[in-house]
């Protein structure tokens, strides 16, 4: 693998009383991309963050905004989160009707595709839409929560994910979200993901902490 694994820390686990100072906070300690969770109780079972708290955060960091849909239906959302800031718009293909559709409306807004695939998600769909996604996600925890841990049978479908990148020839980012600290992250690099996203990990101990957090799952 080319490029060094990047860290997106996910604001999941951030102190949402003081969320934009969070942002700068965890963007000043190193973070590469910030990771925001976007949850809306239906297609998962927690409720979080939605285009107006997106735009709010813009002004607080540079970095691009890495924003995972976990709500369903997702089409109706995707210009909403494209004009508050997002940069990266990744999705599930369970959440709409039609995810080829859903991959052109995104990149027609300028903005990079991503498809996620949930711990029981087969890669079945990546047969017909590998071509147009500039980055895919492995869950490795069943999302909607911070906190859990991580499903290690994910990580033959990260190797499965990584030979498929590999032979497409494209550059598509791997991103593996769930369960991310100094133990899992090497296993997740080491087989074939080249973006961490890390929310308990990189959040714990409050903002004097940070720096050292992503240090050390960089180091890791
Ligand atoms: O998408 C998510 C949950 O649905 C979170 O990004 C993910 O769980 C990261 O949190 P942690 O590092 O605490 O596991």
């Amino acid at each position: 693998m080319s490029k060094l694994p990047l860290i997106a820390p996910s604001i999941l686990s951030a102190d949402f009383a003081h969320l934009g100072d969070e942002v700068a906070a965890i963007d000043q300690a190193g973070a590469d991309w910030i990771h925001i969770d976007v949850m809306d109780g239906h297609f998962v079972p927690n409720i979080t963050i939605g285009p107006m708290v997106v735009k709010a955060l813009r002004p607080y960091s540079q970095k691009p905004f890495d924003v995972h849909l976990m709500i369903a239906p997702v089409d109706q959302y995707i210009e909403a989160f494209s004009e508050a800031g997002a940069d990266i718009i990744s999705f599930h293909p369970e959440a709409g009707a039609h995810p080829h559709r859903t991959i052109q409306h995104i990149k027609s807004l300028g903005k990079k595709a991503g498809l996620v695939f949930n711990p029981a998600t087969p890669l079945s769909w990546l047969d017909y839409l590998m071509d147009d996604l500039d980055l895919i996600m492995v869950m490795s925890v069943n999302p909607g929560f911070g906190g859990q841990k991580f499903i290690k049978t994910q990580l033959e479908k990260i190797k499965d994910i990584r030979q498929r990148i590999t032979a497409s020839g494209r550059d598509i980012r791997l991103e593996v979200d769930g369960g991310i600290d100094a133990t899992t992250a090497p296993l997740a690099v080491e087989a074939g993901a080249d973006v961490l996203v890390a929310g308990t990990a990189s959040f714990k101990g409050g903002a004097t902490c940070y720096t050292d957090n992503i240090r050390i799952l960089r180091k890791s």
